[in-house]
């Protein structure tokens, strides 16, 4: 019994990446192409999100910072979800809403890029950072699902759309997951020089 709940969680996840690689493969390399566009030109990346998003967000940097698979330069990119005492100062004397945006608004230059994560894709403080981002002139890479939300209707054409087709929060997490490392394996092909085509 238990081992058929557990099976069910594996059988809809595969199910789902394999279907989600259909519609996603375009905007994971069009997300993939504007990273490396910003990160060549020297900007940088800040990323946002909430609970399992923030988690992402950091996972994303570290691979940037540290690396993915193979040995490179470190590239700049920084999760905003990581200092307490900035979240917590925000959050107590403003808004939890500001937690995201007062960061944009102190890190964020014109041509740097937001990834955005929300599953719901109405997450306040995070609408809020990509309303920041755009007001400072920079695009916005948003990883969301259940139809886009709120999110979905903000970007712009310089921005890049990668909504998971799912309702599930936790099976979206997992797409998310999958997606950060395409754009990892997609910027590091395009700084070796692979054909990214094959
Ligand atoms: O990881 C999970 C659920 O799987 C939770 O921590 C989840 O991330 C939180 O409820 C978030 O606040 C949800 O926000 P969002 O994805 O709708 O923007
Ligand atoms: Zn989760």
């Amino acid at each position: 019994m238990r081992n058929q709940r557990i099976l069910g969680h594996f059988l809809e996840s595969a199910e789902l990446k394999k279907q989600a690689a259909e519609v996603l493969a375009d905007p994971i390399g069009n997300a993939a192409d504007l990273m490396f566009s910003v990160l060549t030109q020297g900007n940088k990346i800040l990323a946002c999100g909430n609970g399992g998003s923030a988690a992402d967000c950091q996972h994303f940097a570290a691979e940037l910072v540290g690396r993915f698979e193979k040995e490179r330069l470190p590239l700049p990119a920084m999760a905003l979800t990581t200092d307490s005492s900035i979240m917590t100062a925000v959050g107590n004397d403003y808004s939890f809403r500001d937690v995201f945006t007062k960061q944009v608004q102190a890190f964020g230059q014109p041509g740097d890029l937001l990834l955005a994560i929300s599953t719901s894709g109405n997450s306040a403080n995070v609408m809020d950072a990509i309303e920041a981002a755009h007001d400072r002139e920079m695009t916005v890479v948003a990883l969301t699902g259940k139809g886009g939300g709120a999110i979905g209707q903000m970007l712009t054409e310089n921005d890049v759309h990668i909504c998971v087709p799912h309702d599930r929060t936790a099976r979206i997490q997992e797409v998310h997951l999958l997606v950060i490392h395409c754009i990892c394996d997609g910027i590091d092909a395009a700084l070796f020089g692979e054909d990214v085509d094959d």
